[in-house]
């Protein structure tokens, strides 16, 4: 993989699961990373585990629906690295709830949290970067229900797709400044936040994993190994995209042949 040696990321939901799981990439790559989330505890772990393998890192504790508490991150990174080369939107929330009981506050927490907290990160990295003349990647983390939809997730993938729109609509504004975005889009991937918020039972698991063609979860650094694609140089010319990362999952179940549950291949293993 590219090196990203001497560059500077922020990444939000930095703590746990993918985002966790991506800072610790982005660090192994040479990167300095500025770990974001609402609670602290998570945060300073992962910086304590990225300074033990030789690299940087720092906490900011922050709650990105917060634009006043993401500037100070921003300039934290700043102030730290004394450079930003860039953006993860990794932070989320969700859980599954019929549409027709869906609260006006559990849809606003959800769209606030993932489309709101994305444009105040995006906005506030993208304007240092602009102001510094400095060239950049920022990858958004979305979902492939963000244009197929997904009955239980109405308020997440309203959410996402807008994530969609932003990406694409950025890319095409900011290319004058050197700013490359794009998304990932991973499948079910292991995760607690995941787990608890999708399927927390067996049941749940089994059906979630009946619905992935390659039949298993995606693990979290699989998916940072893709950010970390993505903002490297190797994909200099790529932005406006989108990159599925589902086992197949978006594409719809088989028809014919045995059940995906009887087919396990082992090409389909995690590396
Ligand atoms: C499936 C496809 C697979 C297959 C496809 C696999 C692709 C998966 C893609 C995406 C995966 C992910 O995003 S996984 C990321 C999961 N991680 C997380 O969710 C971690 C962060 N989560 C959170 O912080 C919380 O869960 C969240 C509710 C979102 C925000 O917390 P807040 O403290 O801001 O808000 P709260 O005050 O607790 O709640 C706000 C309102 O939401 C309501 N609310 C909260 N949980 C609720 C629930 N389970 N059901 C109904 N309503 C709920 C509350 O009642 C409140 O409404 P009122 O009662 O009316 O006031
Ligand atoms: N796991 C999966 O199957 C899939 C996940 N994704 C996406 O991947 C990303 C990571 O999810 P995953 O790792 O699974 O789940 P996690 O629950 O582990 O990650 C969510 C992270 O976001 C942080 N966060 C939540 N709300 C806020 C907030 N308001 N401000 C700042 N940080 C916040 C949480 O930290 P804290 O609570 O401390 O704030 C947590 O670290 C999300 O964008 C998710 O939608 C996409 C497809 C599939």
């Amino acid at each position: 993989m590219e090196s990203l040696a001497g560059r500077a990321y922020l990444v939000t939901g930095g703590g746990t699961g993918i985002g966790a799981a991506t800072a610790r990439r982005l660090a192994a790559l040479g990167a300095s990373v500025t770990v974001v989330g609402r609670r602290g505890e998570p945060l300073d772990a992962v910086v304590a585990d990225v300074e033990r393998q030789g690299g940087h890192a720092l906490a900011h504790p922050a709650d990105v629906r917060d634009p006043a508490a993401v500037e100070a991150a921003a300039d934290a990174a700043l102030a730290r690295f004394g450079r930003l080369d860039g953006l993860v939107n990794n932070a989320a929330g969700n859980f599954v709830a019929p549409a027709e009981r869906l609260s006006a506050n559990g849809w606003r927490a959800v769209v606030d949290i993932v489309l709101n907290g994305t444009w105040n990160c995006t906005s506030a990295v993208a304007r240092r970067m602009i102001e510094a003349g400095t060239p950049g990647a920022i990858v958004s983390v979305i979902a492939t229900y963000a244009w197929t939809g997904h009955p239980g997730t109405v308020h997440s993938a309203a959410a996402k797709a807008g994530v969609v729109a932003m990406t694409r609509t950025l890319a095409v504004e900011w290319a004058r400044y050197g700013i490359r975005l794009n998304c990932v889009a991973p499948g079910p991937t292991e995760t607690e936040g995941a787990g608890a918020a999708l399927w927390a039972d067996d049941a749940d698991r089994e059906r979630v994993l009946a619905s992935v063609p390659l039949n298993r979860f995606a693990s979290a650094p699989e998916v940072g190994d893709l950010v970390g694609l993505l903002l490297s140089d190797r994909a200099g010319y790529v932005t406006g995209s989108i990159l599925t990362a589902d086992g197949g999952q978006s594409l719809g179940t088989q028809i014919y042949g045995p059940p995906i549950a009887d087919a396990a291949a082992p090409t389909a293993s995690a590396q």
